[in-house]
């Protein structure tokens, strides 16, 4: 049965290279005059080069993002904000940097103008995250929905390959969960499946060559699609699973994708068998997560929880964590199944694909709320 809500929250979006030769153009779209630039540290002379290219426009450069945003950090980029009279901020990075605009925009409403450098998908979305007392509080606003992307492949090509296939396979994470996200539609689903294709083509020709120009613009369009999926529909146990990993104990964040993602999609597998056919597909794979663990794998990927600073005797306190709130997900939560999805994931073995007959599964649609 088709049933749906469809609703269209986008921002402008302007993909090409060299598209920075459009950014005058575009804060002048945004009626602003007074551009603050954003960017982490590392990526500092990128924001210079941004910097220039405003000119008059430019009001400072601000480039102490750092990942998760830490309420420090986002007190003080608003106080430059308001010290420099910025009528716009402008964020050249990852989703670190276009996230410390978002803090800004919370509190202020200015707008954003986002220029992704990595492939997480944050421009695309109207959700914010910031960290206090070491607790990120994630949130949904309109508010912090940059109004102008600037995709420029080219800016990418820096982006070194074990994090641009992380980072990759983030983006994937998000059109895999929206396949089945229980609000999901028709519309979202095309451009989660043209999204995750174009990664798993995309990401195998940076390999060698890490510039390769084809395989740049397969990832930053797949990264631009699978973002509006995040941006639009909910997500379900992999994220929360992340979410949970991250948050309480310090994983980075696109690793911890990375190696949970095989994991999540075993889970929900029987739940929702037409949906990993065809991410199956998606990815040129017999088999959806068994597909995805050999495609990080083959990419030099992490696969282990355990290789990426998870310590074993936090296992359980884990799936503590990732059971005590009730959120959409097509299987039940079960918590000895999900201790059994992160043992596997953290010694980096293959998802099982057993043990999946649950009281709740099998009935192959949209998500329902459980727990
Ligand atoms: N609100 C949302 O919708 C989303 C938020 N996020 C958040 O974004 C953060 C992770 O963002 P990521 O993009 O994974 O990493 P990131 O923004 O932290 O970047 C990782 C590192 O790569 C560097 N980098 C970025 N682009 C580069 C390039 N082209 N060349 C060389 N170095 C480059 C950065 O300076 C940084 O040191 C997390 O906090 C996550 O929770 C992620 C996805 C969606
Ligand atoms: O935590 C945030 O900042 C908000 C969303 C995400 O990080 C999405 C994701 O898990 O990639």
């Amino acid at each position: 049965m088709l049933e749906f809500t469809y609703e269209n929250r986008m921002p402008r979006v302007i993909f090409e290279r060299g598209a920075l030769r459009h950014l005058q153009r575009e804060v002048e779209l945004l009626g602003a005059t007074r551009a603050l630039v954003l960017s982490t540290p590392d990526q500092l002379p990128q924001a210079e080069m941004v910097a220039e290219k405003l000119g008059p426009r430019c009001a400072g450069v601000f480039a102490e993002a750092v990942m998760h945003v830490p309420i420090e950090t986002a007190r003080a980029a608003r106080d430059e904000a308001r010290r420099v009279g910025a009528d716009c901020a402008v964020a050249i990075g990852g989703g670190s940097t276009i996230g410390l605009g978002k803090a800004i925009a919370l509190e202020s409403g200015l707008p954003i103008l986002a220029i992704p450098t990595t492939y997480a998908g944050s421009e695309m979305t109207p959700i914010y995250g910031i960290t206090e007392a070491g607790v990120k509080k994630t949130g949904k606003d309109p508010r912090v929905l940059p109004q102008t992307v600037l995709y420029d492949p080219e800016l990418s090509a820096t982006l070194p390959f074990a994090l641009s296939v992380t980072s990759g396979i983030n983006a994937i994470a998000h059109a895999a969960e929206g396949l089945y996200a229980r609000d999901g539609n028709p519309i979202m689903d095309l451009l989660a499946l043209e999204g995750i294709r174009a990664l798993a083509q995309g990401l195998p020709r940076l390999k060698d060559q890490p510039d390769h120009t084809e395989g740049r613009d397969a990832c930053l369009y797949g990264a631009w699609l699978c973002g509006t999926v995040l941006g639009n529909v909910g997500m379900a146990l992999h994220h929360k699973l992340c979410h949970t990993l991250g948050g309480a104990f310090s994983l980075p964040h696109a690793e911890t994708h990375t190696v949970i993602l095989p994991h999540a999609l075993a889970y929900n597998a029987r739940a929702v068998p037409a949906v990993m056919r065809r991410i199956a597909t998606a990815i040129g794979a017999e088999e959806a997560a068994t597909g995805m663990w050999r495609l990080a794998r083959s990419l030099g990927a992490p696969v282990a929880l355990r290789d990426i600073g998870m310590r074993h005797e936090d296992l359980a306190r884990a799936v503590e964590l990732a059971t005590t709130a009730a959120y959409p997900n097509p299987r039940p939560l079960e918590a000895a199944a999900l201790r059994g999805l992160l043992e596997r994931a953290y010694a980096g073995e293959p998802p099982g694909m057993d043990g999946q007959e649950s009281p709740g599964a099998g009935h192959g649609g949209r998500g329902a709320t459980l727990k």
